[in-house]
């Protein structure tokens, strides 16, 4: 039966169901959960008002997507979510044509939504581009400048803030609060209820002029002044959990024909109590127990973040100068354990990854030390904000990028594939990474010593603990890890040290290793030297292959005239990286070093 058809005892029926399958799903396979658990009555909104098919259905970031899965032929494949060939755990058109769009990336749906709007008008169509936003993904600046151009050209839009008063942690900031407040008052379902009264009793059933009186009456009332004053009508706050009142509101919304935004307050993990409410823990999970919320527990040796957090912290205790940033990811970033600490030398400034960019840059220049802990992902937003605000100025600027490489089941508007590449041939930039968490805690006290900008990275999960000793990094120097016997020569750069390493370790010859530390500066003298005793040179690094680190390397050897080296790269080839398992990611691309062996032989 279509959802259209369904009466209101039915589709609070289908919640549940949806709700069911999604916490039976999530609990084996774990995904985002408790920003989907609390969007599934919205999404039975949008459903049965507008028309998947035909009206672009733009779900911001998307992680909260599953029940819009769901209702889209995905029940049975859903079981499949995040995993390596199966459903993404985000919108995807290739996967469905009622996916109008890929996101992961946060804030981008309002822009979309003018554009498809756009595209409409001109295309002379009657269909709506609807938009589902959370209250966290508001706080981006991308959000206004789509407002700003929507609240001027008023083409139809509905927007639905779904508004659960949480980002991944708590949300930041100014809009936040304003949000809030809107929340804190009585919702419109009183007021509501005496316009459904009138509207029943003195008017013919006719859309257009019912919306126009009944917006004419909102008007009395909005709290979305924010909203009104750009252009954009406000309705709200509803309640996001009533399906009856959402598809009223939405009917009226759609009838508007302009754009609405329909703003309704929902509980972030509904459905499953120990989710519900404020809980960090609950946005993304892996596996759990449904009967008690207990996690399944892997032994797992210490992350990469937790080893930067504690280094971090170190060096905040010993030089008042260090300030430190995330953009919305605390505990992802580790950072949260410094803002507890230190809270008036770290921040969370919401999901705003460019501005975070730009204000430290000012700090840099005012003789503070700025640690930017970022995923490398997200700091593709702060691109020109790297150039502009830090590398022209020359300042001392620390961008920290965690999830660098594979990330693994987000996929591939996650993977932090591309920072070397964008960040090379930055000038003034410098450019390094470690290998272990050992060099990774000397890697940031170095970066504290360094007087331009550095960007250093290290991957999702742990490092694998190598046995070699380290020396202290010096600008711009490469370290042999060990001389080899036959022609070839390994360079490993960050995370593919350990991949170098244990590559090496399947060969039956004795191969040198390299681990090259700086990609910029690279180490010229170095390479030159080792290109006298070895000719067959292979790279292993967890980026992307276009310039990249073997592209640093050929540059090297071009300019030195070097001709007798052959250089084969193990990076990542020129695809964007599918979504699963790391190591079945890693297989997929022939990375592992049972795989790479077999190309060197
Ligand atoms: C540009 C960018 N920065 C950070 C993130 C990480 N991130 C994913 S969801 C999220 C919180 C979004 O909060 P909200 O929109 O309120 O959705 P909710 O999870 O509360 O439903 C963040 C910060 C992202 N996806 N994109
Ligand atoms: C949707 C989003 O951007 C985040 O929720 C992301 O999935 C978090 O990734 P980690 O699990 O690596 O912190
Ligand atoms: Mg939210």
């Amino acid at each position: 039966m279509e959802i259209k058809d369904k009466s209101l005892k039915e589709l609070e029926t289908l919640s549940q169901e949806i709700r069911d399958r999604i916490i039976d799903v999530v609990s084996r396979k774990g995904g985002h959960f408790s920003s989907t658990l609390g969007a599934v009555e919205l999404t039975l909104g949008m459903h049965y008002v507008f028309d998947a098919y035909s009206d672009p259905f733009i779900f911001d970031v998307s992680h909260q997507c599953y029940p819009h899965k769901l209702l889209t032929g995905r029940w049975e494949e859903f079981e499949s979510i995040r995993q390596f060939g199966g459903l993404s755990g985000f919108t995807k058109p290739n996967e469905s044509s009622a996916d109008y769009f890929v996101a992961g990336h946060s804030s981008t749906s309002i822009s979309l939504a003018v554009g498809a709007a756009k595209a409409i008008a001109l295309k002379k169509e009657n269909r709506v581009p609807v938009v589902m936003i959370g209250d966290g993904s508001m706080t981006a600046g991308m959000v206004y400048e789509a407002l700003n151009e929507l609240g001027d050209i008023k083409l139809p839009v509905v927007i639905i803030l779904n508004d659960n008063e949480m980002s991944i942690a708590k949300p930041i900031g100014a809009i936040s609060k304003y949000l809030s407040k809107i929340l804190a008052g009585k919702y419109y379902q009183g007021f509501k209820g005496k316009v459904d009264k009138f509207i029943k009793n003195n008017m013919p059933e006719g859309t257009t002029y019912i919306a126009k009186r009944m917006e004419e009456a909102l008007k009395l009332i909005t709290p979305g002044i924010l909203f009104e004053e750009m252009g954009i009508d406000y309705i709200g706050p509803i309640d996001g959990h009533d399906i009856d009142e959402i598809i009223d509101t939405l009917q009226i919304a759609k009838a508007m024909n302009k754009p609405v935004i329909v703003h309704a307050r929902t509980v972030k993990g509904k459905g499953y109590k120990i989710a519900e409410g404020q809980h960090e823990h609950w946005h993304g999970v892996g596996p759990f127990n449904v009967e008690d919320g207990a996690f399944v527990k892997k032994e797992a040796p210490k992350a990469a973040t937790a080893v930067f957090a504690d280094a971090l912290s170190s060096l905040a205790c010993k030089y008042d100068n260090v300030v430190g940033v995330t953009a919305a990811m605390p505990s992802g970033t580790g950072i949260n354990k410094l803002m507890d600490k230190f809270p008036d030398r770290f921040w969370d400034v919401a999901i705003a990854e460019q501005h975070a960019i730009t204000s430290m840059a000012a700090m840099a220049k005012e003789g503070f030390k700025p640690f930017i802990t970022i995923y490398s992902t997200f700091l593709q937003r702060g691109f020109d904000q790297i150039i502009h605000d830090v590398c022209i100025m020359n300042l001392p600027v620390v961008f920290a990028m965690d999830r660098a490489g594979i990330v693994g089941n987000d996929g591939e508007t996650h993977q932090g594939a591309f920072d070397i590449s964008f960040l090379r041939f930055i000038p003034n930039m410098i450019l390094f990474a470690p290998r272990d968490n050992k060099t990774l805690v000397e890697g940031l006290e170095f970066a504290y010593t360094l007087t331009s900008p550095c960007a250093i990275r290290y991957p999702r999960g742990a490092f694998k603990e190598l046995e070699y000793d380290s020396t202290a990094f010096t600008l711009g120097k490469a370290e042999l890890l060990k001389d080899g016997s036959s022609n070839k020569l390994f360079i490993g750069y960050g995370a593919g040290v350990s991949r170098a390493i244990d590559t090496e370790s399947l060969h039956n010859d004795d191969i040198a290793i390299l681990d090259l530390r700086f990609v910029k500066p690279i180490d010229k003298d170095t390479l030159v030297e080792l290109s006298k005793k070895y000719d067959d040179w292979y790279v292993f690094s967890d980026s992307q292959k276009q310039s990249g680190v073997a592209s640093a390397i050929l540059e090297v050897l071009n300019d030195e005239k070097i001709k007798n080296v052959q250089v084969t790269s193990f990076e990542y080839r020129d695809n964007f990286i599918e979504h699963g398992d790391t190591k079945i990611i890693e297989e997929s691309l022939e990375l592992l070093p049972e795989q790479l062996v077999l190309k060197v032989k």
